[in-house]
């Protein structure tokens, strides 16, 4: 079966089409000031617009507090919150219960001992998303981490993959760790935070080859 794709950090028309075009089954939309893929909440609720019913879309946010969060919310209404800062379990569970979106937690990987914690998010998130480490960003930082961490590692939690994938090596990474959703950012990028149209077609094929 064909991995899910994520296309994440989309701020135009084009580049929503272009994921679609492609063939992915996700967008990210990043509302984080400092992140050169910033989408202010009014363009936010376009794109999702454009994308309903196409592919599922998810909100990006970093440590949102309760009113900011629920303000994002109503605006944009994704199908997917996607949690990129320290958000505890305790906050993913309750947004779960009571918002109508799947929730799901990033965490960078630096460790074995990483991955142990993550359980504690068992019952709290419809997904986790391993990725490298934050750095600069708390993600889209393009680097990528040891996969083989999560070859070794027995999941009871769904989870998708992150953290410098390309075009060249996301069959690798696939065939590595078993992943069954994919997610990339800079790797389709022609600068930090424009798109690039060819490298996410070129990503999805390899992705769909795998
Ligand atoms: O992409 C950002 O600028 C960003 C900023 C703040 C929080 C999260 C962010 N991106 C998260 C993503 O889901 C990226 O797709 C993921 O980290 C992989 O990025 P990359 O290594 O660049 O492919």
């Amino acid at each position: 079966m064909q991995a899910e794709i994520k296309i994440c950090g989309l701020s135009t028309e084009e580049s929503v089409e272009a994921a679609i075009a492609a063939g992915a089954t996700h967008i990210g939309l990043v509302h984080f000031p400092p992140s050169p893929r910033h989408v202010d909440l009014a363009t936010a609720g376009r794109l999702r617009a454009l994308a309903r019913g196409r592919v599922k879309v998810a909100l990006l946010s970093v440590n949102a507090e309760v009113e900011a969060m629920s303000r994002m919310l109503e605006a944009v209404m994704p199908d997917v919150v996607q949690l990129h800062g320290s958000e505890t379990p305790e906050w993913a569970a309750l947004l779960r219960d009571k918002m109508p979106v799947e929730v799901w937690k990033a965490l960078g990987v630096k460790d074995a001992a990483t991955l142990e914690k993550s359980r504690r998010y068992e019952g709290a998130v419809d997904r986790l998303l391993f990725d490298a480490p934050a750095a600069a960003l708390p993600g889209g930082n393009g680097e990528a981490f040891d996969w083989r961490l999560l070859a070794e590692f027995d999941h009871t939690i769904p989870w998708g993959l992150a953290g410098g994938l390309t075009a060249d090596n996301v069959g690798a990474a696939i065939a590595a760790t078993g992943a069954k959703l994919v997610d990339t950012s800079s790797g389709v990028e022609r600068a930090p935070g424009v798109k690039d149209a060819a490298k996410i077609a070129a990503f999805c094929a390899a992705a769909h080859s795998a």
